[in-house]
């Protein structure tokens, strides 16, 4: 399967770095306005290539995309130490409107799978752009955040990160929710395995966790400039579910027909993702503090989406 990223920057490289390592692709094609920063990035990652898998990275302009099954879009800007997401939302959607046509022009059949912040919003910008249906629009969402509510969790809990099932909802930014009403370890509900291990969840683990969550981005862009290795191996495991039909689910971002109490917005509940995109919505069990908690993230997205002007 041949996969695009366009944006071969800190994020769509580490993305191209985790596809040729776990071999999912076929062949990568890397695209970006800087032509020479595209080539060195391909090159590299070709250079690791014979120890793992046999996936073909190349250098290219958009014609070089025809026939990629899935294009990764990671091209715009990112946030400065102490910068929001929702900052970058009109220099990110000036990029947008070029990119999403110059993609669509050579790869029409392409799934669209979005990382740019606000990833949110921007999933639902090229889902205007596009006219495509949302479930070839996918955001990577939350799947980081679940991610590190899994890690946190799992390290709290003396267990793998694997045997930790919670996920994190709504925006991929400071409005996210974690829903640990519905979190599992193993198959027992969290906060009895906690007890069980002698582990307990007090208020003071949650917050603690909560923070570590939510805080994660500003901690690692505040030490190192960008976060990158976590959202590449991310935004490449979607890609392997797209690409061996695994129908896995995962908490991704596509314009939904109602969330909590708003209509016609971009954020993350699970979902399920095969070869076609997304198959089908999970709409979780919340509590009541969840429940709002949502309805406030669903409604900053959906505000934050119509204040964007597109002609
Ligand atoms: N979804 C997520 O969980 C995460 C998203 N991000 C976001 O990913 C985006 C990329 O971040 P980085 O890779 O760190 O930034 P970066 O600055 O390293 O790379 C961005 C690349 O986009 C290219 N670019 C800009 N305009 C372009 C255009 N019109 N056409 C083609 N290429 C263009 C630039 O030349 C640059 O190489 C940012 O918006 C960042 O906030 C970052 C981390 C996690
Ligand atoms: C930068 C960003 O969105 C993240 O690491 O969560």
């Amino acid at each position: 399967m041949k996969v695009g990223i366009v944006g071969a920057g800190m994020v769509g490289s580490s993305a191209g770095y985790a596809l040729a390592l776990m071999g999912i692709a076929s062949d990568l094609v890397l695209v970006d306005k800087n032509a020479a920063l595209a080539l060195a990035q391909a090159e590299d990652i070709s250079h690791a290539v014979p120890f793992v898998s046999a996936t073909t990275v190349i250098a290219g302009d958009y014609a070089a995309l025809a026939g990629a099954r899935v294009v990764i879009i990671a091209a715009g800007v990112s946030q400065k130490p102490g910068e929001s997401r929702l900052e970058l939302l009109e220099r990110n959607a000036a990029v947008f409107r070029d990119v999403v046509a110059a993609v669509l022009r050579v790869a029409p059949e392409a799934i669209l799978l979005i990382a740019s912040n606000p990833v949110d919003i921007m999933t639902q910008i090229a889902t205007r752009l596009s006219g495509l249906p949302p479930q070839r629009v996918i955001g990577s969402g939350t799947i980081l955040d679940t991610a590190r509510f899994r890690s946190l969790v799992g390290r709290h809990l003396g267990i793998s990160p694997q045997s930790v099932h919670a996920y994190v909802l709504g925006e991929h930014g400071d409005s996210e929710v974690l829903a640990w009403s519905s979190a599992r370890a193993g198959s027992i509900a969290l906060g009895s395995f906690a007890d069980q291990v002698v582990k307990p969840l007090t208020d003071e683990v949650r917050l603690s966790i909560d923070d570590g969550v939510r805080n994660a981005a500003y901690k690692i862009i505040n030490g190192k400039g960008s976060t990158y290795y976590g959202i590449g191996a991310g935004l490449a495991r979607i890609v392997k579910a797209i690409a061996q039909d695994q129908c896995d689910v995962l908490s991704v971002s596509i314009v939904t027909a109602k969330v909590a109490d708003i209509e016609d917005v971009a954020l993350s509940i699970p979902r399920v993702i095969g070869a076609g995109g997304v198959i089908a919505d999970l709409f979780p069990d919340l509590d009541d503090g969840e429940y709002q908690s949502l309805n406030r993230s669903a409604s900053i997205l959906k505000e934050r989406a119509e204040s964007v002007r597109l002609a």
